[in-house]
């Protein structure tokens, strides 16, 4: 890795003669600094700004004076201290840094009197530090370290991830040896500070990309506006450089590519696997994972989802997950980026869904049957648009209003015994037998296609307990909605149904829950735009609608009576037909912010 050379400085600039270069004054790695630097390292103010960039001022009244006193908490602590000019600044500066085992890289601008002032990075926006020798001849190294604290833009009203970089030329001995072990201490001082602390939560085990680490990366070119392949070099390439994090990269040539890819792939050589497309591509990957022979180990395999598709809907919810503000298309990624850099995953649920006629999925996002499925797909020739493709779907959808009679029952959150353990007898409410469903002919329960080829390793698959097959009635602990005309019905596993669609604000990556909204029929056309527009905030539970419900379940079963339209399972299309589902708690691994 380069250091990094500002626009207007030329590398040229800097060369002189090895002992013209090597004026900074750094101490041995890790020992106390003497003298002048260790006056300038305890004079530093124990409450600095966090991720003010050099050369703003510092906080009011933190000016560091020769009396101020040493900072005493364990995290004040300075592990390094050193001097060290600063690269690219103009006019040419050093710096005396100091880093502490509060996880921060402070810096006071030296050389100048009185002092100048006092900045810090928070090691914790850190995503690497690379050292190395500098390339023009002579003794120097450097190191450098890349931060994306979160920062207002101008044209944004909320803070997002932007890049901050510094490097800092270690000049101090006359070897050029030496130099370079010292900023290799540095940095890699500065690495084991910035490594994410993992989250302690009991009953959630979250783990930690190893390093060095290689992932595979699926790229769908056509995802989205079809700007992947560019999105990947020039935002997700450099910032895995920075962070250390070798790939290898395989765009997806055509549809289900990705998932037989993983299917047959030797999946030991990656550390994770990251999805830059949209959330049809990852779910190409869980399914074709799950198709593996080894399916057990190869779920487990952390996976990241990076935004470059249209929807985005893991991506916006791990950023709100993260507590951060929602975000769009370069900040997302940026953000989903950044917490591939950091390496921490998490434990997330899968839905596990069958259908009538023999299908068994994994999902990870949603189910849906109606209106917001019908968005969902009519949208697609709208891709082009990104997210706004959803905003054109809707008043489309809105115009030509559908009715989908089914009947819909599920098993709510605070019922949580299995079908072996609940009491075994249909309640009265549902003796009655598929194919009726309250007297009404369920016409169009399909039979598996004789000769139609099994779902790999199907024996071995998990089972779902909660689940009792399609041709008995539902358990009698489970609800069944007694209103069999819908608008919409659809189960979200996650916050968001896209970036700007938050649709269960409380929704966690393993909360063991789907969170089922059905809309019955009667709603009008304003009362359903007006849930569409408060959706965005998630506030749509809010306006009390009498038709719309929402209930967090552990598994549900939908007996459409006619195959009006096309189901959904993570925004891709599933031919209508009889399904049920229960949720899988921490089934898989993504990688997440903490
Ligand atoms: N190279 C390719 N050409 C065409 N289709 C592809 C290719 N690679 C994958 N696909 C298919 O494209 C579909 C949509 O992909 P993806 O989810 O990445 O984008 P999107 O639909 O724009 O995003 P979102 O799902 O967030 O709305 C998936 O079903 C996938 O199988």
């Amino acid at each position: 890795m380069k250091p990094e050379t500002p626009p207007g400085v030329s590398r040229g600039q800097g060369a002189r003669s090895p002992s013209r270069r090597c004026r900074s004054r750094a101490p041995a790695a890790g020992a106390v600094p003497a003298g002048a630097s260790l006056a300038l390292a305890l004079a530093l103010p124990r409450q600095v700004p966090l991720d003010r960039p050099l050369n703003e001022p510092a906080m009011e009244g933190a000016q560091p004076g020769p009396g101020a006193s040493p900072p005493h908490s364990d995290s004040a602590e300075v592990l390094l201290h050193g001097v060290f000019a600063l690269l690219g600044a103009a006019p040419k500066a050093s710096y005396a840094l100091s880093l502490t085992r509060g996880r921060e890289l402070r810096m006071q601008r030296v050389g100048s009197a009185p002092a100048g002032p006092s900045a810090a990075l928070d090691l914790a926006d850190c995503i690497g530090c690379a050292a190395g020798r500098e390339p023009r001849p002579g003794p120097a190294a450097y190191f450098s370290v890349f931060c994306y604290p979160f920062r207002k833009g101008w044209w944004d009203a909320s803070p997002s991830r932007q890049r901050l970089a510094r490097t800092f030329r270690v000049c101090a001995a006359q070897e050029a040896e030496d130099n370079l072990k010292l900023a290799e201490t540095w940095a890699g001082k500065i690495r084991e500070l910035a490594a994410p602390r993992i989250p302690r939560q009991e009953g959630v085990t979250w783990g930690l990309l190893p390093r060095p680490c290689h992932i595979l990366v699926l790229l769908n070119p056509q995802s989205g506006t079809g700007h992947a392949l560019q999105l990947f070099h020039s935002l997700v390439q450099p910032m895995l450089a920075e962070a250390d994090v070798a790939f290898t990269l395989f765009v997806t040539e055509r549809p289900n590519h990705a998932r037989e890819l993983v299917r047959a792939g030797d999946l030991s050589q990656w550390d994770a696997v990251a999805v830059l497309a949209g959330d049809g591509l990852l779910y190409e990957v869980v399914n074709g994972l799950m198709e593996r022979e080894d399916w057990q180990a190869a779920i487990k395999k952390p996976l990241c989802t990076l935004p470059g598709g249209s929807g985005n809907a893991l991506s916006a919810s791990i950023n709100h997950y993260a507590g951060n503000t929602q975000a769009f298309r370069k900040e997302l990624l940026t953000n989903c980026t950044y917490f591939l850099c950091k390496g921490l995953y998490a434990p997330m649920d899968l839905v596990s869904l069958s259908t009538a006629s023999g299908k068994r999925l994994f999902s990870f996002l949603s189910f849906g049957w109606g209106f917001i499925s019908d968005v969902d797909i009519a949208s697609e020739k709208y891709r082009q648009l990104g997210n706004a493709r959803f905003t054109v779907g809707t008043i489309q959808q809105l115009a030509g209003l559908k009715v989908y009679k089914g009947r819909l029952s599920y098993l709510p959150m605070e019922t949580s015994s299995s079908v072996s353990s609940a009491p075994g007898s249909p309640s009265e409410q549902n003796s009655h037998h598929v194919p009726c469903s309250n007297g009404h002919p369920l016409h169009i329960l399909p039979q598996p296609a004789p000769g139609a080829p099994e779902p790999p390793h199907k024996g071995s698959w998990p089972e779902d307990p909660l689940l009792v097959p399609f041709d008995q009635p539902v358990p009698k602990h489970w609800t069944t909605v007694p209103e069999e005309e819908f608008i919409s019905i659809f189960a979200i596993y996650q916050s968001h149904v896209g970036a700007d669609f938050t649709m269960a604000p409380t929704a966690k990556l393993h909360d063991g829950s789907m969170h089922l909204f059905y809309l019955k029929a009667g709603v009008s056309r304003l009362g359903l735009l007006r849930i569409f527009l408060a959706m965005e905030k998630g506030t749509h539970l809010d306006l009390n609608c009498p038709h719309l419900h929402y209930v967090p379940v552990r598994a549900f079963r939908l007996e459409p009576f006619t195959s009006t339209g096309l189901m959904t399972v993570d925004g891709e299309p599933l031919a209508c037909e009889p399904v049920q589902g229960q949720v899988h708690n921490q089934f898989c691994s993504i990688i997440s912010g903490s």
